[in-house]
């Protein structure tokens, strides 16, 4: 599996798009053989597991211009990576608690010179900053989520949709999301036809803010 499964979804790419996907392959295996970022089984499937899962966000929700996002515990850089170079005119920053998964990132982003990338050793309650929509995977439940990244989030939209948290979630969310009335849930299996998408969605919850 290799950067044409991105092109079969993502159908505009400019040859810097490519060759920065392209990239990534090299990149993550030289990386991940000296800190462990991504699981090996993964590491093989780097174009579906991560890349294509990452840029499920996309298919939900185009980044506008100018528009700043956060990636909150991004790990090796998902679901931040795949979407700076889908976006390069958007402001990405990828905050993580682990050092040395930072590292990593602003290896591969200094590896493809991405412009657009800022990364930061922090955990995400200590940022004093806001941005237009906060992006996540696999990181904390919704409500714990929420509690981390509350004062975040620009009041006003500089897209259609309001502002707020977009997360890659799985399986079954009834529970975890029962008390966002306002959530709205995306099936990736609806974007994307492989089977690894099958139970994957994309959560997203506006951002609500007192008067
Ligand atoms: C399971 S990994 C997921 C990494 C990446 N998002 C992905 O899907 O491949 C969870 C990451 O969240 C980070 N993390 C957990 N709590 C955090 C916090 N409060 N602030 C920043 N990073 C956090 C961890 O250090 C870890 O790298």
């Amino acid at each position: 599996m290799n950067v044409d499964l991105i092109s079969k979804y993502f159908t505009t790419l400019t040859d810097t798009q490519i060759q920065h996907f392209r990239a990534l392959e090299v990149l993550y295996q030289d990386w991940n053989q000296r800190i462990n970022v991504v699981s090996r089984k993964d590491i093989n499937e780097l174009y579906l597991r991560h890349v294509l899962h990452s840029l499920g966000i996309a298919k939900i929700q185009k980044f506008n211009e100018g528009s700043s996002i956060l990636d909150v515990g991004t790990g090796g850089g998902f679901p931040g990576i795949p979407l700076a170079i889908l976006f390069p005119e958007v402001q990405f920053t990828l905050v993580d608690a682990i050092g040395k998964k930072i590292k990593v990132v602003q290896e591969v982003v200094d590896g493809l010179q991405l412009e657009n990338v800022k990364t930061l050793h922090s955990r995400v309650e200590d940022l004093d900053e806001q941005f237009d929509f906060i992006v996540s995977r696999a990181v904390a439940a919704m409500p714990t989520f929420v509690h981390w990244t509350k004062g975040k989030v620009k009041k006003d939209s500089a897209h259609e949709r309001k502002n707020g948290i977009l997360y890659l979630k799985g399986g079954d969310l009834t529970d975890e999301l029962k008390e966002y009335r306002t959530a709205q849930v995306f099936e990736l299996k609806d974007c994307f036809e492989e089977d690894f998408f099958e139970t994957k969605k994309v959560v997203y919850l506006p951002q609500k803010f007192k008067n």
